[in-house]
């Protein structure tokens, strides 16, 4: 099961939930079923994520049930294929069914899959009365299965392209988009586990003379070099961006306000050790400033950290 995160919360997800909430109550309301149900199967559980608005029974949205217990969602999950149960009483394999126990004796439900195949959960009708469904009512939720997968597709395809959108295509960091982006989420973050930031700007020296010397894909290496060095340099939660030809940007969590300054030792002495393909070491000049609590514009704090990077630019080249 490769989801794990519950689009009940996640913000990408919200605008759909409202349509699929509209394809669930017309699903309920053309199987004259008192309860119809979207559910997303994650590897913590199974949750309703909509239910429909007119239903006659308990369960809402929001809950997750474990797959200990023998849902009838459970096993469309297990098996991938559409079940119904016209009456779960007759049926002992049901049970231990908590929703047939509280009179949900039929169901009608069917899987919904990812783009890429993986399960995304099932939609389903419950009735309270055992059920002889015409063969439409299943043509007509499998209808309503393709409009949800149809839709999963568009939200997958529209996260790619924000990704493209937001990301360098030479080094796979953020580009400057993607940074202002993130950044501002960074900052909230920050505020809000009291933790202070610290904004880096590094540039590479003498890039103009490796391009001139030695080509331009030395050049393009030596910037593939630096994003890789950030990388390995910085947490995963920090936040590393080439913003510019050789300008990057980094946007670091400090637990510590004095903490800065050994950070920039630290990424100094690493970056300093890299040999280039071409056999150069990597030379890179680094400014820090550290990023106020209260809302700030951060294309100025990038040009406060690029003026910092050229002052020790400056004091490296003289001396
Ligand atoms: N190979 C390569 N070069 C690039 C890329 N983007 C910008 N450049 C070049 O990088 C060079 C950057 O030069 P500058 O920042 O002016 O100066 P520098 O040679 O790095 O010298 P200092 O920064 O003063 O040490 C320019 O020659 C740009 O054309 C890129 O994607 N690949």
């Amino acid at each position: 099961m490769s989801q794990t995160e519950w689009v009940l919360h996640s913000d990408r997800f919200s605008p759909w939930l409202k349509k699929w909430q509209h394809t669930v109550n017309v699903m309920a309301e053309a199987c004259h079923a008192p309860a119809a149900f979207i559910v997303q199967c994650t590897s913590s559980g199974l949750m309703a994520v909509v239910a429909c608005e007119k239903q006659q029974i308990k369960y809402g949205t929001g809950d997750v049930y474990s797959y200990d217990i023998n849902l009838y969602c459970k096993k469309v999950i297990e098996t991938k294929d559409p079940l119904y149960v016209r009456d779960a009483s007759k049926d002992p394999f049901w049970d231990d069914n908590p929703e047939a126990a509280d009179g949900m004796v039929s169901y009608l439900g069917m899987p919904i899959f990812m783009p890429d195949g993986d399960l995304f959960g099932t939609v389903c009708v419950m009735d309270i009365a055992p059920t002889n469904y015409d063969p439409v009512y299943p043509k007509l939720v499998e209808q309503f299965k393709d409009i949800v997968e149809g839709d999963l597709a568009l939200i997958q395809r529209n996260k790619e392209l924000e990704e493209i959108a937001m990301s360098d295509e030479l080094t796979g960091l953020y580009n400057r988009r993607g940074f202002r982006i993130l950044a501002h989420q960074q900052h909230k973050l920050a505020c809000r586990i009291g933790c202070n930031l610290g904004l880096l700007y590094l540039d590479i020296d003498d890039l103009k003379e490796i391009n001139d010397l030695l080509g331009h894909e030395a050049g393009d290496e030596a910037i593939i070099a630096l994003a890789r060095g950030m990388e390995a340099c910085l947490r995963d939660n920090d936040i590393s961006a080439r913003i510019g030809g050789d300008e990057f940007v980094a946007l670091v969590l400090l637990t510590e306000i004095d903490t800065l300054p050994a950070v920039i030792q630290r990424m100094n002495r690493f970056l300093s050790d890299q040999v280039l393909p071409c056999g150069r070491p990597l030379k890179v000049s680094i400014g820090g400033i550290l990023v106020p609590e209260v809302d700030m514009d951060f294309d100025q704090l990038v040009e406060s950290a690029d003026q910092e990077m050229y002052r020790t630019k400056r004091a490296r080249k003289a001396g």
